[in-house]
């Protein structure tokens, strides 16, 4: 070993041995905390969204944004595990694109509880078996996630965050060479970000469809000639080869995932506010429905419409507005939305994703 390496090493071991006193005293620092909490939720989503956003602020590098980001979520991870394990549903499979989100928002020390459907995640949070549950409410090519919005209608849950994921496709078989695929299996959402790359690279293959990704690629690893779309994750876990990385027709393709709880989430200075609201059937209601959000200055940053299921063409809009329904002027905003509109009800204030 060079004089220089070990000297940088012994440099490491002494920063190392630092970080490890400080990691333990922050856990402990924790764990104080935790019994201040009495039978209050564990988790809060505000204060991890300003722990992180202000040591992005802080961040001088070389380390960029993200993995300060992705650093300390693991480090609030931990010391929330020892106030107390948190059990977190998600859309599975395991492999799937919404375990990785449940893992980027939530870090490794928590109990994964993979859920068959994203009315099973609902379930598994509204009856108690988990604390939190993760599912995806729409991308970035294919649109809304059509079940999510549907169940978030009439349940009691709330959404507690919101989790963003580059999603990156690949195909992945048993086999060595494209040119022997002959079927690929993957999840609806999937097919429909890899359409051009699939009319190009296979257009003669058969695509079944799969109720995951990761379903998928169970599928493919038990057959010849097969293959399955999804993530690398899915690859690794059903030990099939990769024969093409990135194969998303949009390379920025996003999911935005959300976080189902069954708390209030205080506001962290940069929020965001989702509800569900129905027009009045009169000339101009759609248009009364905006004039609160433009008269106290509040951004939109989505709207969506779905039908209502209570009758033909009756629709129901999602919203999501910038702020926290407990800042003044979204309170006041809201409050004459519901004189305008034939129903509201928000799903939830919480901040936005780092
Ligand atoms: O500040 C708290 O309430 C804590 O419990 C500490 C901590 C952290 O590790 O920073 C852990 C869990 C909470 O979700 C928020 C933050």
């Amino acid at each position: 070993m060079s004089h220089e390496l070990k000297k940088y090493r012994e440099q490491i071991d002494s920063i190392d041995d630092e970080l490890l006193k400080l990691f333990n005293r922050r856990a402990a620092l924790a764990q104080q905390i935790g019994h201040t909490k009495g039978d209050g939720p564990v988790l809060r989503p505000e204060r991890e969204a300003q722990v992180l956003q202000r040591l992005q602020e802080q961040n001088a590098g070389p380390l960029g944004n993200a993995a300060v980001a992705q650093l300390f979520t693991e480090v609030m991870s931990q010391c929330r595990a020892l106030e107390a394990p948190l059990t977190i549903a998600y859309l599975g499979p395991q492999g799937t694109f919404t375990e990785a989100a449940a893992l980027k928002r939530f870090g490794s020390a928590i109990q994964g509880q993979p859920s068959a459907t994203i009315d099973d995640v609902f379930h598994a949070v509204e009856s108690g078996a988990a604390h939190y549950g993760v599912v995806p409410v729409e991308n970035s090519t294919e649109g809304a996630v059509g079940r999510t919005l549907d169940l978030l209608l009439n349940s009691n849950l709330k959404i507690c965050g919101e989790v963003m994921l580059q999603v990156h496709q690949c195909v992945m078989s048993n086999e060595n060479d494209l040119s022997l695929i002959r079927k690929v299996y993957s999840h609806p959402q999937s097919f429909g970000q890899c359409q051009g790359w699939l009319n190009t690279h296979l257009p003669h293959a058969e695509r079944i469809t799969a109720s995951s990704n990761a379903d998928a690629a169970r599928l493919a690893a038990e057959e010849s000639f097969a293959a399955a779309i999804g993530g690398a994750q899915a690859a690794e876990h059903f030990k099939l080869k990769v024969l093409a990385h990135n194969i998303e027709d949009d390379a920025r393709n996003t999911t935005r995932f959300l976080v189902l709880g069954n708390q209030q989430v205080a506001p962290s200075g940069g929020d965001k506010t989702s509800l569900v609201l129905s027009a009045a059937n009169r000339p101009g209601a759609v248009h009364d429905l905006l004039v609160p959000l433009a008269k106290h200055g509040v951004s939109m940053t989505k709207l969506e419409s779905r039908p209502a299921r209570s009758g033909l063409w009756e629709y129901v809009f999602y919203m999501d507005i910038e702020g926290h329904q407990q800042e003044a002027r979204i309170a006041a905003a809201l409050e004459e939305l519901k004189q305008a509109a034939a129903f509201v009800k928000i799903l939830g204030s919480y901040p936005v994703a780092v």
